[in-house]
């Protein structure tokens, strides 16, 4: 789970446990209704978050401590708010510290891609987190 819900014990986003196998995942995701957009549609930015979470998420599970440095979005046909769909994983290629991943959004029993994801997720440098805060306490002291 990210860091704004771990406390919670319960991911908002509607994610479900990641399955990895080898350099590939799959795991259940069902859009909220808070994130609905249109008529029972989901929000084009709970797509992409849940996209960002679960390729991250499925990195951090293999043992790469990654940040995400791109992320482009297909959205196919319109996510149903509050239905059972797998989102599917895999490794397209890896160069040094950069991972391009891809991503399918499909409804639990309908092999049909409602999005899809692609990116670039760079391994993070040692003190990378510790670098942002004192960039901002640098900032905050202007
Ligand atoms: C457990 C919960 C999981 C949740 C998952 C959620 C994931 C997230 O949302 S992470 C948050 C969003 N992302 C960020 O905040 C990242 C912000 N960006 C950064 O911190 C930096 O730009 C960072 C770390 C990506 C790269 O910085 P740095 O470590 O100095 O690396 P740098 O030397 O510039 O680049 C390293 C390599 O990555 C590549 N790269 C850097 N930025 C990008 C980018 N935006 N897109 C593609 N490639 C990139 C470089 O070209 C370079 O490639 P190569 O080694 O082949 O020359």
């Amino acid at each position: 789970m990210c860091g704004g819900c771990r406390n919670r014990g319960r991911c908002r986003l509607g994610l479900g446990e990641i399955t990895i196998i080898g350099d590939a995942a799959h795991a259940p995701v069902r859009c909220a209704p808070h994130f609905q957009a249109g008529p029972n549609v989901a929000h084009g930015g709970w797509t992409a978050a849940m996209f960002d979470d679960i390729i991250g998420r499925s990195l951090t599970q293999r043992g790469l401590r990654t940040v995400t440095g791109n992320l482009t979005v297909d959205f196919f046909n319109p996510v149903p708010v509050g239905e059972a769909m797998i989102v599917e994983v895999v490794t397209e290629s890896r160069a040094g510290r950069r991972w391009t991943m891809q991503a399918m959004l499909r409804l639990e029993r309908d092999p049909s891609p409602l999005a899809r994801a692609i990116g670039v997720w760079v391994e993070r440098r040692e003190g990378h987190f510790e670098r942002h805060e004192a960039a901002m306490r640098d900032y905050r002291a202007r």
